[in-house]
């Protein structure tokens, strides 16, 4: 079968000329595009199997704009350059092109370039093709490897993984909900890598670590000069995604007329970059958040329209205390990656370190029993962990008398859960913890990291 190409360029002669090229060399070509426009036209009835691209085109968009969509969708391209000056240059050779041919074109060049763009082009389907068979847990032993990867044998998780193998294949976006470091991200990823996007990128957004200024241009993308200071143009984070997945964390935390644009994007699957055009999408959503949407959508801090989308398959994680048989099973995975991970030779607990581990409730659920058996072993001293530092006023059934005297880190701790709970776990905006304690909300998170919560 005849490879087809695509030209796309302004220049009438040059375009001819090389037509005149390749048809003799027996490709087929479709009609020449002048601008960008013309070409997505061209691509939506037919999609060529290479695009020859020049860098400024007819219109206001340019061929390097032109690159990031073919990019996306996977097609090969080559520039078409006269002498462009080196910020073009570089910027074109961002967008991974397979060549560049210089005007004036010459047939022995031309064909020898395409000769190169082809071999890579296929090399690079291979590699691809090859990342997603052995991604691909198509197999049952592959799927089984997957859903090991989250630890638990306890009902509530049983019934995380039901939900996760129900869901992973369909395109339906999902809503992970539960207390902070209850796993949500990490069933996210096993979402995504159980799905047939497996083989494209998962990119994730922590909404609430972002400045509520610079979300949407994050999330969106920008038109280069569209506000000051926005020197480049950039692509957004639902773009860089295409053919993948993407994963809000925090979704809680997505400021109210962003979530008017987050909307149409989980509606009609379409973004506008800041100062451009409104353009399709191909990715899958998946959210989290640890607030109580409902709550937040009562007091007006989260749209309805928006949540009633988004929690078409809702995904409860449990809370740590909620399932203690799941807690000696994490507690040794952890120590066998965290033993490999710093070579220590560490090989289990003592009686009196597991009986301590089941009588704390684990406010900072499963992330704080990581922390505090990764601080654990790198304090041990023998091949068994005799010791771990667990905050005494959280054992459960623990009295008064054993609370008199609190170290500076156990009250800080104390202190900043209290705060965290008095706002329902959120950190940021109004009503959130950082205000309550008034202080910076990155500080704040760094003491929670710290201080394991
Ligand atoms: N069931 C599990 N099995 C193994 N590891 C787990 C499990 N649940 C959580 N973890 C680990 O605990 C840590 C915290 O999990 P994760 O970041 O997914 O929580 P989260 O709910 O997204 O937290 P946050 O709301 O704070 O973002 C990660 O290192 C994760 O790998």
């Amino acid at each position: 079968m005849q490879d087809t190409l695509l030209i796309v360029e302004d220049q009438f002669i040059e375009a001819n000329n090389l037509k005149i090229i390749l048809l003799k060399a027996d490709y087929r070509v479709l009609p020449i595009a002048r601008s960008v426009d013309d070409a997505l036209e061209i691509i939506e009835k037919q999609v060529p199997d290479l695009v020859l691209l020049d860098i400024f085109l007819k219109g206001e968009r340019t061929g390097i704009d032109l690159a990031h969509i073919l990019k996306a969708r996977g097609i090969a391209f080559v520039y078409l350059s006269a002498n462009s000056d080196k910020s073009v240059f570089t910027a074109a050779k961002m967008t991974g092109p397979y060549g560049f041919l210089i005007k004036p074109f010459r047939e022995r060049d031309v064909l020898a370039m395409l000769d190169i763009a082809w071999y890579h082009h296929t090399q690079k389907a291979m590699v691809r093709e090859n990342e997603a068979k052995q991604k691909s847990p198509a197999s049952t032993a592959g799927r089984d490897r997957e859903l090991k990867k989250i630890v638990g044998d306890s009902e509530p998780v049983h019934e995380v993984l039901r939900n996760v193998e129900t869901v992973a294949d369909t395109n339906v976006p999902v809503l992970l909900l539960g207390e902070s470091g209850t796993g949500k991200e990490l069933v996210a990823r096993l979402i995504h890598d159980l799905s047939p996007r497996r083989a494209a990128k998962l990119v994730v957004v922590d909404c609430a670590a972002m400045p509520p200024h610079l979300i949407e241009s994050e999330l969106f993308g920008h038109e280069k000069g569209s506000f000051t200071g926005a020197v480049e143009k950039r692509i957004g984070k639902f773009e860089q995604a295409s053919g993948g997945t993407v994963f809000l964390d925090e979704i809680g935390e997505l400021p109210l007329d962003l979530q008017v644009k987050f909307l149409r994007v989980l509606q009609e699957m379409e973004i506008e970059p800041i100062g451009g055009k409104r353009k399709k999408v191909d990715i899958r959503i998946l959210a989290a958040t640890n607030r109580n949407l409902e709550e937040e959508m009562g007091s007006g801090r989260f749209r309805m329209d928006l949540y009633y989308r988004l929690n078409i398959f809702p995904i409860h994680l449990p809370a740590l205390r909620e399932r203690p048989t799941d807690i000696l099973p994490l507690a040794a995975h952890f120590l066998e990656m965290q033993t490999a991970r710093f070579s220590k030779h560490v090989t289990g607990f003592s009686e009196e370190v597991k009986q301590k581990l089941l009588s704390y409730h684990w406010p900072g659920n499963v992330r704080e029993l990581e922390n505090l058996i990764t601080r654990a072993i790198l304090l041990c001293q023998g091949e068994q962990i005799n010791e771990v530092q667990i905050p005494k006023m959280h054992l459960m059934g623990a009295h008064d008398n054993e609370l008199k005297v609190k170290t500076m880190t156990e009250s800080e701790r104390e202190h900043i859960l209290n705060a965290l709970r008095q706002c329902n776990w959120k950190i940021y905006g109004p009503g959130g913890a950082a205000e309550l304690l008034a202080i910076n909300a990155s500080t704040l998170k760094s003491r929670m990291k710290k201080l394991g919560i």
